[in-house]
């Protein structure tokens, strides 16, 4: 069953999807151009790019599938790409933060942030913040733009080391991811915060996609293929299945105009008690604004 099925089209809209070449990412890129969106692809993985590109196109006739390169653990990479997708001169109406590596072991992003932190947390919240001039002026009463961000269950037991972020001091791999959805967790909600403040036609929200049978878990010791398939086949969801709660976020109606929630299974849930400390979105949102160099939104404009 195809998202045409249940949500309406979407021919005049344009969105991006990070991490869109494989497993979650890719689904949703393909079920957004399945409604007509204008979808453009980002990720770090050039040599896929092309085939993934001819076959979201191939299976869903819409020939507005594009791919973008962004290595999100690069400040720099994130700042040419925006550059690229502004020279498009289009607009945008759908942000989908869905890229992410999970439990890798202790290195570092070229900007010498902790790779989960930086990549998984800092690279979205820097791609964010310089889309979100070019989301304003997409968005306008009765349809709003959107901004999703892919979390985890995994941040109900992240811990927030404001002191240490980057791990410096001790680092466990499961610690570091679930630190870095939790961070997500409580971007979005500040992000929404500012969105209401500004009166602007933008919501954000985030998901829980729930246990995906993706490359995702390539990094878990029990991940031995033989494992990994047996459990995938018997517990996970299918991507497809995973970025369901994603794609709807993303354009369904019933959401249209709200934002500030925590999505599992396309339902509002509750998120860690912690995510909902105003003073410590705020804190978090500071230290962002000072580790990737831009000015903050609260007190000023967002440098490009
Ligand atoms: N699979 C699950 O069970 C599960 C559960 C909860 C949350 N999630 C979240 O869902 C999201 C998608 O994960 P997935 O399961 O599809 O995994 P995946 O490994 O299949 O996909 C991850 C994507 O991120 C991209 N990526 C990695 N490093 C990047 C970089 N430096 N720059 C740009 N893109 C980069 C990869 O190329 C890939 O396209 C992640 O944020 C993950 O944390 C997944």
């Amino acid at each position: 069953m195809g998202p045409e099925l249940f949500f309406p089209p979407q021919p005049d809209r344009v969105a991006i999807v990070t991490g869109g070449t494989d497993g979650i990412g890719y689904s949703t890129a393909r079920q957004l151009a399945r409604l007509g969106m204008h979808v453009i692809v980002a990720g770090n993985n050039d040599g896929k790019a092309q085939e993934v590109v001819r076959k979201i196109k191939e299976e869903t006739l819409n020939d507005k599938v594009e791919f973008l390169y962004c290595d999100l653990a690069s400040m720099k990479s994130i700042r040419q790409f925006v550059q690229k997708f502004r020279m498009k001169k289009i607009p945008l109406h759908v942000l989908v933060n869905n890229a992410g590596v999970m439990m890798v072991p202790q290195r570092k992003t070229r900007d010498g942030f902790e790779e989960h932190f930086g990549l998984n947390y800092l690279g979205h919240f820097l791609l964010t913040n310089l889309l979100l001039d070019t989301l304003k002026e997409s968005g306008c009463p009765g349809r709003s733009a959107r901004v999703v961000t892919v979390s985890s269950a995994t941040h109900y037991v992240g811990e927030l080391n404001m002191d240490d972020l980057q791990g410096s001091h001790f680092y466990s791999p499961h610690g570091a991811y679930a630190q870095s959805k939790l961070a997500l967790v409580l971007f979005s909600y500040h992000l929404q915060w500012l969105l209401v403040a500004e009166g602007s036609h933008v919501t954000a929200n985030v998901v829980d996609p729930g246990v995906v049978n993706t490359d995702l878990y390539r990094h878990v010791f029990w991940g031995t293929r033989l494992f990994k398939k047996l459990l995938g086949w018997l517990f996970f969801k299918t991507p497809d299945e995973g970025a369901w709660t994603s794609i709807y976020a993303a354009v369904t109606p019933e959401l249209e105009g709200i934002g500030g929630r925590y999505l599992y299974n396309e339902k509002e849930t509750k998120s860690l008690k912690l995510t909902y400390d105003q003073k410590l979105q705020r804190q978090l949102w500071t230290k962002s604004c000072q580790m990737t160099g831009i000015l903050d939104v609260t007190h000023g404009p967002v440098s490009g």
